[in-house]
């Protein structure tokens, strides 16, 4: 095959030549470092506004009533609905939510709108008849824009935010109130921080918040430039610095380009924000919004109460996919396919060992290897804590066969199965599924199919005066044909490998014996695993029989089959 030959790799070019290092915030005196998340912040959901926006078909009405129950449901008292002022299907949505959503009292709906007169007019449109609605304008702060987009020095660009604070704190008054604010300097991380702190405090001076009705100060990291400390150290400086703080409302909207959205945020609320806006599972512009689920869920496994609820991650996983058309990946925190599964042999051995701890401790705190969460608590089960492959051990295959069937294989029978496994795994070079390991565990140990020897029946009857000794005479066949064996023993297990030795020519005798009952209720069937000891080593047997005496016989029988196969090769 000829390959098309591609453009001449020549290399990246030299780095220090096209990307310059974000400076560092001068704050030695950071406090937020030995700090703790001890409290839920207060959440809003902007899937239906940023999530929005990055899709390539952006929702119409039905995905968007959808995510809005949802979230809903989930307890967000916040929901930017979108950006009325931008296009029909996000006006019309505004006023279906207004007229029409049921939006309970404590839900406030909040909408974007950029700082421009004829957008701030539409905005409000939008909004009214809404009860107590979050007017959300912006306008880029950063230096980059204020060169290449806006053409505006930093008085012009704090201009274009206090004229949009004056109209619409004016709109509102004239609306007769009930109206909320949010303001982001857009950009923010790209912000000289000083004069992000100007035009937010400009802003301020304008609204003029007050203990009822504060005004949500919003620093987004509209694209995430810097590692999440930084951002911190840009939170708690601002915390410091802005006016009126205690009328204020700190507001987090991390975005996630370095792939670090997530400990941004937590280091963010850290260092003094009281509020985050974000998506379902990361959906926004670019790399996506900080994932409000994984935050929330980060919380929980904390021991704080995330005033979220995630319990049916199930239903948020599908109204995502169909809301905004798009898979979440099986890797993706407490919610891909895979995050509760284990492959590898020493995790499903811990978590095995771990899982049965916790049953006999009997109390509440989950503590389990490798399973930060218990999966029940989102919703999920523990079916598919392990699965088989080749990576896997005898732990995980004991513990399909334990959780899936009631079997509880001795040890050493681990051992031995787990051989057995391994060999199909590595030459099928696939997952086994828990299905096939059963069915393999049957037909080797207990239906054996073209197996020599089958157990039919037995009796007992005492040995002349003996008190303890009694004759085992037992029917079984041997390659099809009906045999009539006898030996001697203490009971019947003694006297039927005693019958079977002498049938056989061979030594036998019983290395280990257990059994337990496979179900509850009056039809119980036993299992019985035994252990044989022949002159080439010991090797197990396995009878499942509503019988404990039949099923101890067949797992005998069981055993002497795979010593003769052995002793055969
Ligand atoms: C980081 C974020 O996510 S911000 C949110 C971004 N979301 C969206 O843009 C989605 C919805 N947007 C839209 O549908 C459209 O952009 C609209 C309807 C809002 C505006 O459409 P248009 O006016 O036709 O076009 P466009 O967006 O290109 O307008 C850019 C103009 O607005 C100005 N502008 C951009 N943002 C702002 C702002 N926040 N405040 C004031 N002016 C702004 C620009 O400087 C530019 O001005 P110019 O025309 O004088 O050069
Ligand atoms: C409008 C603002 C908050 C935004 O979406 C961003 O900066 O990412």
């Amino acid at each position: 095959m000829i390959l098309k030959s591609h453009s001449i790799k020549t290399g990246m070019p030299e780095a220090a030549m096209k990307y310059q290092p974000y400076p560092q915030v001068a704050l030695s005196d950071r406090t937020w470092p030995s700090k703790a998340i001890t409290k839920a912040p207060v959440w809003c959901s902007v899937d239906l506004r940023d999530g929005n926006q990055a899709l390539v078909d952006p929702m119409g009405h039905d995905r968007k009533a959808r995510m809005f129950h949802l979230l809903v449901d989930m307890g967000f008292k916040e929901i930017e609905i979108g950006f009325p002022s931008a296009s029909q299907t996000d006006f019309d949505f505004a006023r279906w939510c207004v007229e029409e959503g049921n939006v309970p009292a404590d839900v406030s709906l909040q909408v974007l709108v950029q700082c421009r007169p004829e957008l701030i007019t539409r905005t409000f449109e939008a909004l009214q008849g809404a009860h107590r609605p979050i007017v959300h304008f912006y306008n880029s702060t950063s230096e980059l824009q204020r060169r290449v987009v806006f053409g505006k020095d930093v008085a012009g660009i704090k201009q274009i935010a206090t004229d949009a604070a004056k109209m619409i704190t004016d709109m509102a008054a004239r609306a007769g109130g009930g109206y909320r604010f949010e303001y982001s300097p857009e950009s923010f991380t790209g912000t000289e921080l000083e004069v992000a702190l100007e035009i937010c405090n400009a802003v301020i001076e304008v609204v003029k918040p007050t203990p009822d009705n504060k005004l949500i100060i919003n620093l987004p990291s509209t694209v995430e430039m810097a590692t999440p400390n930084v951002y911190a150290d840009q939170i708690e400086w601002m915390c410091r610095n802005l006016d009126n703080r205690e009328n204020l409302i700190i507001s987090l909207h991390p975005h996630n380009d370095r792939g670090t959205g997530i400990a941004a945020t937590e280091l963010g609320l850290m260092a003094g924000a009281d509020r985050v806006e974000g998506t379902l599972f990361g959906n926004g512009e670019r790399t996506g919004n900080v994932d409000v689920v994984t935050l929330a869920l980060n919380m929980f496994t904390q021991g704080v109460d995330p005033k979220l609820d995630c319990s049916d991650i199930e239903r948020i996983k599908e109204v995502y996919e169909y809301s905004n058309q798009m898979v979440i990946p099986e890797r993706h925190p407490y919610v891909g396919e895979l995050v509760y599964t284990a492959f590898s042999g020493s995790h499903q051995d811990a978590i095995n060992k771990g899982m049965k701890a916790i049953k006999q401790a009997n109390k509440p705190l989950w503590e389990v290897p490798y399973l930060p969460i218990d999966p029940r608590d989102v919703g999920r089960s523990y079916e598919a804590i392990i699965r088989i492959n080749s990576q896997s051990g005898k732990g995980g295959i004991a513990y399909i066969l334990q959780e899936d069937y009631g079997i509880n294989l001795p040890r050493k029978l681990q051992v031995e199965f787990r051989e057995d496994i391994q060999r199909i795994t590595d030459e099928e070079g696939k997952e086994l599924p828990s299905k096939r390991i059963h069915a393999r565990f049957l037909e080797r140990y207990v239906e054996q199919p073209g197996a020599r020897i089958k157990f039919v029946d037995h009796h007992t009857y005492p040995v002349g005066d003996h008190k303890s000794l009694r004759v085992v005479a037992a029917e079984i066949t041997d390659n099809g044909e009906t045999r009539r064996i006898e030996g001697k023993g203490t009971g019947p297990i003694d006297g039927f490998i005693n019958a079977l030795s002498i049938y056989l020519g061979i030594e036998l005798s019983v290395a280990d014996y257990s059994e337990h009952s496979l179900q509850h209720g009056s039809n119980a069937a036993a299992i019985a695993y035994v252990e044989v000891e022949y002159p080439g080593g010991t090797l197990f047997g396995v009878g499942i029989n509503t019988n404990i005496v039949a099923a101890s016989l067949e797992a005998i029988v069981s055993a002497a089959n795979r010593v003769l196969e052995t002793m055969a090769k």
